[in-house]
């Protein structure tokens, strides 16, 4: 028997007046997954994920949560645990007390000493809201975001403004739900949190995805770098070179066997490679390669790099 996806958005469309911030966008979230849905600024990531998290209607399109439309929030309301970018605390609540009353309003059920252990926030629990920092209020999202152990959990931007201890922990804490088995959706500008953590990664442009897939079947389109110096004098190396301020740049779909034939060939000619350097295709390079496209939104069907042959 096939389990239906937990997220499934058909054909989503969202404007604001004239102006079409997501466009015929299509994506499914299966059961388990951590999926990373990024994009450029302005791409219309938070639109998408305000309707999923039934905040906003679709102007378009269809959004299933556990095959619910994400406004019956009796249904989905006690499986899905949402980190805003910003919540709406009461200043004067303490720490606890926020925590205990939103974890119960969301209907899921939890030791409220357990989250604040989880969240790092056993030393606040007595202080009031309006006395924590940013960073701490970022904690206390998460906190009601994971009360209960929901079996989804979107966390939209969840480290902006943590320290490297606080996302370490808020990253264990997310861990730990995986291997219970909660499905997490995950916005981030921290591109290599998503290349660490996400098994599929969907990338916005625009209003639309244009590219869906595993990293590596994101990065494979894209060639890796070798970079180095030449010193003085040296004869030239036997692969095709870009040369810019004296840095010599080698892009290759083989790195390795590229990397191979080059050392090779230095080590026989007795010339030394300065400021030798090797780098896989990374996230980021799918990001600057989206980000020198032209401005025209495009309604083509986004490219699943792993659907290809
Ligand atoms: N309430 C609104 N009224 C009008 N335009 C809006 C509104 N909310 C968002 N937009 C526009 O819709 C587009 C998508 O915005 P959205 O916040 O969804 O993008 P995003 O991908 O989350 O961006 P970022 O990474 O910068 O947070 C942007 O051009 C934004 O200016």
């Amino acid at each position: 028997m096939s389990i239906s996806p937990v997220i499934e958005v058909d054909k989503l469309s969202i404007t604001y007046g004239d102006f079409t911030a997501v466009r015929d966008l299509s994506f499914h979230v299966q059961h388990g997954e951590l999926y990373a849905l990024l994009g450029t600024n302005g791409a219309g990531k938070t639109s998408t994920l305000e309707v999923v998290e039934g905040h906003r209607q679709a102007t378009a399109g269809s959004v299933r949560i556990f095959g619910e439309p994400p406004t019956n929030r009796r249904a989905v309301r006690p499986r899905m645990g949402i980190m805003l970018q910003e919540s709406g605390f009461s200043p004067d609540l303490t720490v606890r007390e926020s925590v205990g009353l939103l974890g119960t309003l969301s209907g899921r059920h939890d030791d409220v000493e357990r989250v604040l252990a989880i969240s790092g926030l056993t030393h606040k629990a007595g202080t009031q809201v309006a006395q924590l920092s940013g960073g701490e209020k970022r904690r206390l999202d998460f906190a009601t975001a994971v009360y209960g152990g929901p079996e989804l959990v979107i966390l939209d931007e969840p480290t902006t403004g943590l320290d490297i201890q606080s996302r370490d922990a808020l990253w264990a804490a997310v861990d730990r739900l995986r291997e219970e088995g909660s499905t997490i959706v995950l916005t981030t500008h921290y591109l290599e949190e998503a290349q660490q953590r996400a098994d599929r990664i969907g990338v916005m442009h625009q209003g639309t995805l244009r590219q869906e897939g595993t990293l590596v079947e994101l990065t494979r389109s894209l060639p890796s770098v070798i970079s180095f110096i030449l010193p003085a004098g040296a004869p030239e190396p036997p692969l095709s070179l870009a040369h810019a301020d004296g840095t010599v740049r080698v892009e290759t779909f083989g790195l390795q066997e590229d990397l191979y034939r080059l050392l090779d060939w230095a080590h026989d000619a007795g010339v030394e490679l300065q400021e030798l350097q090797a780098g896989a295709t990374r996230l980021d390079d799918v990001f600057r390669a989206l980000s020198s496209e032209t401005t025209t939104p495009t309604l083509e069907r986004p490219q699943h790099v792993g659907d290809r042959a």
